[in-house]
């Protein structure tokens, strides 16, 4: 992963001597030697609180905060860029209030005009630093001598993003830990030298040579080592490991994708826009797989007219595939009444609608939460999609879901989103295995409901973006039993792109990113009796 606003290169000299002996490890409040030329300040005029943001200074991209003289003969203050400023908030946002970076990144990002190359940086940092948590903390916890949970959060957060920029980026090391000191000074005044000292031991180890130092010997602890040296948590790379067939050769190159930036695939909807006409469009270029698909080459999507006008809309090509192939499945008799049982924020929904549309079918949307529903009504606008805001499990009850009523039904079922790690960078430490039994309870009911939904010989896809065994064979196995509804599984490979490789022997099948550079999506079709 590079910095984009930095080139790559080998890390300075600054990077690969120095930092003084180990000893206990440094600790807050150390003076330690420093890079850092602001310690002469009195240390009222450091800082405002945490969180604060730094006071005076320039707000465009790429300025500094905090470069403001104070009176004749005063030393200049400490600077903190504001792209590494940014991303300091965000990663404290994130790990302070729970926010979802995807959400307060591009917010704060705005509020600051950070644009270009500027906010590439802020993002690269921001979302690195989120997915390598695990290991970076390891490696702060090895380099202070102390549990990382002990540091201070902001000191620990400008931490990581310090240790990210030294093991991941092209950043040259003087910059990297004087850019965080200088942030330090400003969110952890006090801790200076404690983090220049932290960081400087960073810098004797290149990101292997600390795998090395800290991972578990991958002989007799392969998931430890899986888990340490690609950073994600064990019960995860577990998880993986199971859904790949204890491959472990192949669930390491799912970690490195997984640490990769995600692509950012479009869709054209059907009758409303041709893919190669839409590549051209906006720079891109066809998708591999779904016939709808366009890689889009970098830019802001919601800008592109495409999207504003309806014409396509940002989907990950793997949710392109599952929802055309509930839509490409054969049935004899009526084909007009389509149901989509989880539509919320409604990018099925609006593939779907699109299908719908060129074959004189209507989809009704359900989605369970009001404010997401409204989503899945703008996302389906000008499509023959009724949505519906409703619990999907009351079908029979509601009279807008009666049973043996519907053709096709979707159930993309609310799960850990294990599948698609590489678009929500926090979510991996966030998710426990503490949540696969409610939301594996809730699958099932969702499965169960859409069979009594579906009449006799129609289809229902069960789509989860998770590889958990236990959200998919599991789920599918034990809801179609429990169910009551008699319903043969269908082999889902043929429904999809003939040729597309790695779809292992069915009937259902699990798309993977780094095997067709798609999210984890699972797929199982069956059909009424
Ligand atoms: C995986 S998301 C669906 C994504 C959607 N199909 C798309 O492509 O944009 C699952 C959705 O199911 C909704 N949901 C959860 N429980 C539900 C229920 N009992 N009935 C209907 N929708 C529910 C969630 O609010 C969430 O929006």
């Amino acid at each position: 992963m590079t910095a984009p606003s930095e080139p790559r290169g080998e890390h300075s000299a600054d990077q690969s001597r120095s930092a003084g002996g180990r000893g206990d490890g440094p600790r807050e409040g150390d003076r330690g030697r420093s890079f850092d030329r602001g310690d002469r300040y009195p240390r009222g005029e450091r800082s405002g609180p945490r969180g604060d943001r730094p006071s005076g200074g320039d707000r465009r991209g790429g300025g500094q905060f905090g470069g403001d003289r104070r009176g004749a003969g005063r030393p200049v203050r400490p600077a903190v860029d504001l792209p590494r400023y940014v991303a300091y908030q965000a990663v404290a946002a994130v790990h302070r209030d729970d926010a979802y970076a995807n959400l307060v990144l591009p917010a704060m990002l705005r509020e600051e005009g950070l644009t270009g190359r500027d906010a590439a940086f802020a993002t690269e940092l921001t979302y690195g630093t989120l997915r390598h948590t695990g290991t970076l903390d390891a490696i702060v916890t090895d380099a202070a001598g102390r549990d990382v949970q002990r540091i201070d959060p902001p000191v620990r957060d400008a931490l990581r993003i310090g240790a990210y920029q030294l093991l991941h980026t092209r950043v040259p090391a003087h910059a990297a830990v004087s850019s965080t000191v200088d942030l330090v000074r400003q969110v952890g005044p006090g801790a200076t030298g404690f983090a220049n000292a932290v960081l400087r031991e960073i810098t004797t180890r290149d990101h292997d040579a600390w795998v090395a130092k800290l991972a578990p010997d991958s002989a007799t602890d392969p998931i430890g080592h899986l888990a340490l040296a690609y950073s994600h948590p064990q019960w995860i790379v577990r998880a993986f490991a199971e859904a790949l067939g204890g491959d472990l050769a192949e669930t390491e190159r799912l970690l490195i994708e997984d640490n990769e930036r995600p692509p950012v695939h479009l869709c054209a909807r059907p009758g409303l826009a041709d893919p190669v006409e839409l590549a051209d469009e906006v720079g891109g270029a066809p998708g591999a797989f779904s016939p709808y698909a366009v890689y889009l080459g970098g830019g802001a999507p919601g800008d592109l007219r495409a999207i504003v006008e309806g014409r396509a809309h940002v989907q990950d090509e793997g949710s392109q595939l599952v929802a055309n192939a509930l839509a490409n499945a054969p049935l004899d008799g009526p084909d007009g009444r389509w149901l989509d049982l989880c539509a919320g924020p409604g990018g099925k929904a609006g593939l779907l609608g699109a299908l719908a549309a060129q074959r004189d079918a209507r989809v009704t949307a359900v989605e369970v939460a009001e404010h997401r529903a409204r989503l899945v009504e703008q996302a389906t606008r000008g499509l023959p999609v009724a949505v519906l805001a409703a619990d999907g499990r009351e079908v029979g009850a509601h009279p807008k879901l009666p049973e043996e009523h519907f053709d096709r039904v979707l159930v993309d079922a609310p799960c850990t989103g294990l599948g698609s790690l590489r678009r929500r960078p926090e979510s991996r430490w966030r998710r426990q295995p503490s949540d696969l039994p409610p939301l594996t309870r809730l699958q099932r009911e969702l499965l169960g409901a859409a069979l009594r939904a579906v009449r006799p010989g129609g289809v229902v896809a069960y789509v989860t973006c998770s590889p958990h065994t236990v959200e998919t064979h599991v789920t599918v196995t034990e809801a179609a039993r429990r169910s009551g509804v008699p319903a043969d599984f269908v082999d889902a490979r043929p429904l999809l792109p003939a040729g597309m490789p790695g779809l292992g022997d069915g009937p259902s099948v699990q798309l993977w990113p780094h095997r067709h550079g798609t999210d984890a999506m699972f797929l199982a079709v069956l059909r009424r009796t």
